[in-house]
């Protein structure tokens, strides 16, 4: 992939050529209450709102999304539990152990950054993520198998033990589950907006290659530089769906190399698009610099949502999103996991772009002070 680099308010931060920055001010609110109105022409003004929000901006709220409030209180009371155990409990789910960038990542452990050297002190946050699996897909048969695939990244999450914290693995199942069916629901939206017919991606939506992730930003002590939480990046996937909670943190860079704030809103999530929802719309979906720094001197959490297809499915960009004004701008096509396991493995340096050989029993070894 080609970088150039980018000028920001805080230092120069390289990112791939073909990122256009949009240019707004304000992150747009969307109202999906109509998203499944019997009426096409309602659903099709609900499209159109998100059309112009991914294209001009790469980031919206959403409301009126149909996950209960209950739902988020309890997976955030989970991930306050989880953060708060003790390291060597944490570090049982080390995601070194892992074959597929499950697991946890210890505070300044997960960096955005291409470059050690850069950025050696890795971001100010943990993190606990998992992956898809049949038991948090609400859609999954009874004699469904988990499938394979040759990037490696279905397979197993690593929990914590159930006597260390009761009921997480449930809870974060049942999230999981809620908001991958909301991701589905988002994807015909996504499709109404290219012009395409609302079921144009459900075929590639049997068993997503979806990661969620709790993620814990202590307060940086007084006097102390500013340390970046999650240092500036793009998401990976097709799209993300953000559970923040009332502690800002989170910036969106605009056109203008300003940072704008995503500043938590009740009730709403955040929703992003990632790289692969970019390339698969030849640039017209914006994939959006984002970072997370927590100024405020309270403890924050958030929960994010990593929308991406099966990973077995190939993907060329969409006819419609190439014309005379808009020529191709990638080669394809891609298959999903190749292309995710790519960019995961930019962040956790030391997993491999390669799938892991099972047969010879390879996994990843991190270190959890460079990793
Ligand atoms: O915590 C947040 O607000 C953002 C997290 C994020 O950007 C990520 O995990 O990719
Ligand atoms: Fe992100």
């Amino acid at each position: 992939m080609s970088t150039t680099t980018l000028k920001t308010r805080f230092g120069e931060i390289e990112v791939a050529k073909d990122i256009v920055q949009g240019d707004f001010d304000t992150i747009p609110v969307i109202d999906l209450a109509n998203m499944k109105h019997p009426d096409l022409a309602e659903r099709k003004k609900v499209a159109s709102e998100i059309y112009n929000a991914c294209a001009r901006v790469g980031f919206f709220y959403i409301k009126n999304h149909g996950i209960s409030e209950e739902s988020v209180t309890k997976i955030h009371d989970a991930a306050h539990k989880y953060f708060a155990l003790p390291l060597e409990k944490k570090m049982e789910s080390f995601m070194g152990q892992s074959k597929n960038f499950r697991g946890y990542t210890p505070l300044l452990g997960g960096h955005q950054s291409t470059d050690l050297e850069e950025n050696p002190s890795g971001n100010l946050s943990e993190a606990f993520d998992i992956g898809y699996e049949l038991a948090g897909d609400r859609q999954a048969k009874i004699d469904d198998v988990l499938p394979s695939d040759d990037a490696g990244l279905y397979g197993s999450n690593i929990w914590p033990r159930d006597e260390v914290l009761p009921g997480f693995k449930a809870t974060f199942l049942d999230y999981y589950g809620q908001i991958l069916d909301l991701g589905r629901d988002l994807l015909r939206v996504f499709a109404l907006a290219l012009a395409l017919p609302e079921d144009h991606f459900d075929g590639v939506v049997k068993h997503p290659g979806s990661l969620s992730r709790l993620m814990f930003y202590p307060p940086q002590k007084v006097g102390m530089d500013e340390h970046e939480g999650i240092t500036p990046h793009t998401d990976y996937e097709c799209f993300t769906i953000l559970s923040q909670d009332e502690v800002p943190a989170l910036q969106v860079l605009n056109a203008n190399n300003q940072w704008i704030m995503a500043k938590p809103m009740k009730n709403h999530f955040v929703v992003n698009i990632g790289d692969f929802f970019s390339f698969w719309t030849n640039g017209i979906f914006k994939s959006t610099i984002h970072r997370a720094t927590n100024l405020t001197g309270q403890q924050r959490y958030s929960v994010p949502f990593f929308f991406g297809v099966d990973y077995n499915a190939t993907v060329s960009v969409l006819e419609s999103c190439i014309s005379e004004g808009n020529p191709a701008k990638y080669p394809g096509p891609v298959k999903a996991g190749d292309y995710v396991r790519k960019q995961l493995s930019t962040t956790y340096v030391v997993h491999g772009e390669e799938a892991p050989d099972h047969e010879k029993g390879q996994s990843l070894v991190v270190n959890p002070t460079q990793a």
